[in-house]
């Protein structure tokens, strides 16, 4: 079984335990619930922000511990305050030691918009993205056949959140360009095997629809990688590690994104 599939049976259980422990109802009345979203394709698509989906990250099945001393304020708060056009929150515990609680304390903190990185396999987890108060979800096409990705896809615009789309070739993005589709990431890192290749986003970028924001995902550290994608249509940036890694992602992040202008 590859790390993928480990994560996604998991992920079954993980949702059946969280099923039981708080119905959907008790979801719906959290005070964050009702809130008005905010558009992840508006800020990422808004030249004054960087293009930086700056992702919080203590651990990875790929790197092991990345950062054991992490402070979420000091980070997320720093993430916007350096431009950050939205900031990622993982809250997969057993893989990637993020919880919910760090997603609803990095909403207490920022106001741009926030990306609940997880496994998304069930309407129950867009049910709890919502309560959490996340603006966009991740829908992964190595994990979803394409009638899941529409339905889940549907539901979460139903409930006001956007969709970033993950893929890792052309076959992926094939049968998945929805209409309930906002914006199109390609992860350079292939969660089978963990192989990491800037040129997958290359190779992907020509197969990508005009009409979407195109985002470049995992293993970005370097200025020069930023402006080659940039040359390949890619506007949006999701990084993790290299920021997480420092004693100062936000002050990492300024200094990418004024290295790579
Ligand atoms: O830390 P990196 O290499 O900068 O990568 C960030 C992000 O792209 C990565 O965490 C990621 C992309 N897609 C995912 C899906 C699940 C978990 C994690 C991810």
């Amino acid at each position: 079984m590859n790390i993928l599939d480990k994560i996604i049976e998991h992920k079954w259980t993980e949702i059946a335990d969280r099923k039981a422990a708080v119905p959907v109802e008790e979801l719906r009345r959290s005070s964050l619930y009702n809130r008005p979203t905010l558009s992840f394709k508006k800020y990422l698509s808004n030249p004054a922000l960087s293009g930086v989906i700056a992702e919080h990250k203590r651990q990875s099945p790929s790197k092991g511990v990345i950062n054991a001393n992490v402070d979420l304020k000091q980070v997320v708060t720093g993430y916007q305050a350096a431009g950050a056009s939205a900031c990622s929150v993982l809250t997969d515990t057993k893989f990637f030691g993020g919880t919910t609680e760090d997603l609803l304390q990095a909403r207490a903190l920022i106001q741009i918009p926030i990306l609940r990185k997880d496994f998304m396999v069930d309407e129950y987890q867009i049910e709890e993205a919502r309560a959490m108060g996340a603006d966009v979800i991740l829908l992964i096409s190595a994990c979803l056949t394409p009638q899941r990705i529409k339905e889940l896809s549907e539901y979460a615009h139903k409930l006001d959140l956007e969709v970033l789309l993950e893929v890792h070739n052309a076959e992926e993005l094939e049968g998945n360009l929805i209409d309930t589709v906002d914006v199109i990431g390609v992860n350079n890192r292939n969660l089978k095997t963990f192989d990491v290749s800037i040129q997958t986003s290359i190779d992907v970028a020509k197969h990508i629809p005009e009409r979407y924001i195109k985002v470049s995902e995992s293993g970005i550290d370097d200025p020069k990688t930023i402006i080659e994608l940039k040359k390949h249509g890619y506007t949006g940036f999701l990084i993790g590690e290299s920021f997480m890694k420092t004693n100062d992602p936000g002050a990492a992040l300024k200094k990418l994104v004024a290295e790579s202008k």
